[in-house]
């Protein structure tokens, strides 16, 4: 998989290339590409962002310079254009998993009040834009956004995890969250890691495991309960 980032702040996805997501770029297995918007301004002060046509608070961003930015980043190549936005669709475990499978992704990241809408419906034209947010809260822009999402896909490609079953066992995957997690000492602070996981039955533990990511789900996550396919829970999880 190759990925592009158009930025202002090239630095902020330094994170990229650290640890995890660094050895799997070392190991061939992502190439990562980060782009400065303004190497596609043409003007003095590098301007990449206007006054909002209609009034309003803030900044917009310029269409002509991400034109010509991400006429040159994207090429000819296909790829999925990815635009963060808290407007966006959200991004889940699912969309990671679908764009998981994509050959290119480009990231464009927004900043002050966002994108001029142009940009996206210019290449909408195209091909894949996806205007995505990680969450219901207002972020000063997109590069956060990106360094999560990077993240959340990078980790299910073939190779990348160490212990690949955990990309399909992780939280969401089955539609629910996960369980608590213990390891040694079995006693700590006076608190002891539960008799069953140390009991070697793995099937009292598989069912002990579900029962908690279900305790769990419904108590901070009802939605998640409420969205599962109705033969995702057994005659066991409906005792639950
Ligand atoms: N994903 C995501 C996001 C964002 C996000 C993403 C990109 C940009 C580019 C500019 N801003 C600031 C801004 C503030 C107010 C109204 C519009 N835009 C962004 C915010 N905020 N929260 C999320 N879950």
């Amino acid at each position: 998989m190759r990925i592009d980032v158009v930025t202002i702040f090239p630095g902020y996805l330094a994170p990229l290339r650290e640890a995890l997501l660094g050895r799997a770029i070392e190991a061939g297995l992502v190439e990562l590409g980060v782009h400065d918007l303004r190497d596609w301004t043409h003007d003095v002060h590098q301007a990449v962002d206007d006054s909002p046509y209609g009034g309003g608070p803030g900044m917009v961003m310029r269409p002509q310079v991400w034109g010509e930015a991400l006429d040159a980043v994207l090429g000819e190549e296909p790829a999925r254009l990815v635009v963060p936005t808290p407007a966006g669709r959200p991004f889940t475990q699912a969309t990671a998993q679908a764009w998981a499978a994509e050959e290119r992704l480009v990231f464009a990241c927004g900043r002050y009040e966002g994108i001029d809408q142009r940009v996206v419906d210019a290449y909408a034209d195209r091909g894949p834009v996806d205007e995505v947010s990680i969450g219901d809260y207002v972020l000063v822009g997109g590069e956060v956004a990106v360094l999560v999402m990077v993240e959340a896909v990078v980790r299910l490609l073939p190779g990348v995890l160490g212990n690949p079953v955990s990309a399909q066992e992780d939280s969401f995957s089955d539609g629910l969250l996960e369980g608590p997690a213990y390891t040694r000492p079995v006693s700590w602070r006076g608190l002891d890691v539960p008799d069953v996981l140390r009991s070697g039955n793995h099937a009292a533990i598989a069912r002990w495991r579900r029962d908690r990511a279900l305790e769990r789900t419904a108590a901070r996550r009802p939605d998640l309960l409420d969205a599962l396919p109705p033969d995702a829970l057994d005659r066991a999880d409906r005792a639950f």
